[in-house]
């Protein structure tokens, strides 16, 4: 069994937090349930300690790290991980806020099912499985409109994960797109459709990964006005023609 590493100065000095030795105990049985599952399903490719603690611990938690620096929210927020794959961020998420209630989503099923022997393993009781397209989950009136928190990474262009994520937030609620580069077109495109989705950009927060120096992006919007029922549109549909 590889040991992950703990890198406690390197938490400290780039989220302003410090895991608790409980924590610590939670992300190694995290990768080594993770690793087991991905000998039978393909969730990652992110294997060795030092990657899986840099681009999927380190990288899924800084998304929330506004919450992390001002110490574990008290809220007992419903949140969403839309296109988890192998669990990121959703996972981290969870075991860090275990008051927060957390669907996983993806459309592959196996996927799904091999997350859920790992919560089973880890014993995690905070997280839902949602197998299906977001485009289908977001037309069900139970999770239309009702979640306070969306976590988006890797799942594609950024206007179409604000179409998958606007329609699955209540109003006031927040979606995290986590992203590498960010440019000044893409705002650009962002900021011109997010008042047809009901949503506004209300910041882009950059941050530089603590092992190799990777960008990363942070783009936070706020749902302010009902989403019209049109969207998502059909599956398939936001990711093919993203709005424009
Ligand atoms: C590249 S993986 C990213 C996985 C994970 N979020 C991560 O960052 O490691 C993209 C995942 O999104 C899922 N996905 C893509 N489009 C989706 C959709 N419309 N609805 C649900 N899941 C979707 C895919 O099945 C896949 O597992």
């Amino acid at each position: 069994m590889d040991m992950l590493p703990s890198y406690g100065d390197r938490w400290q000095s780039t989220l302003y937090w410090q895991p608790s030795d409980r924590q610590q105990q939670s992300f190694q049985l995290l990768y080594d349930a993770v690793l087991a599952a991905n000998q039978q399903v393909n969730l990652t490719r992110i294997t060795t300690p030092e990657d899986f603690w840099e681009k999927h611990l380190w990288d899924s938690l800084q998304g929330v790290a506004l919450w992390l620096s001002e110490g574990a929210s008290a809220d007992a927020l419903k949140v969403v991980d839309v296109g988890t794959g192998g669990g990121f961020p959703g996972l981290p998420v969870a075991l860090v806020f275990p008051h927060w209630a957390i669907a996983l989503l993806d459309a592959t099923r196996k996927k799904l099912v091999a997350l859920e022997t790992v919560c089973e393993t880890l014993g995690i009781a905070n997280v839902s499985f949602l197998p299906q397209r977001a485009e289908q989950v977001a037309h069900q009136p139970i999770h239309r409109e009702s979640y306070d928190l969306a976590l988006l990474r890797a799942v594609g262009p950024v206007n179409t994960c604000a179409e998958y994520a606007l329609p699955l937030l209540n109003l006031g609620g927040q979606a995290i797109l986590y992203r590498g580069q960010w440019s000044a077109e893409e705002e650009a495109g962002l900021t011109a459709i997010l008042p047809r989705l009901g949503g506004k950009l209300s910041e882009v927060r950059s941050q530089t990964t603590p092992i190799t120096q990777g960008v990363r992006h942070n783009v936070v919007l706020t749902k302010v006005e009902r989403t019209p029922d049109k969207f998502p549109r059909l599956p398939g549909i936001p990711s093919k023609t993203p709005l424009a």
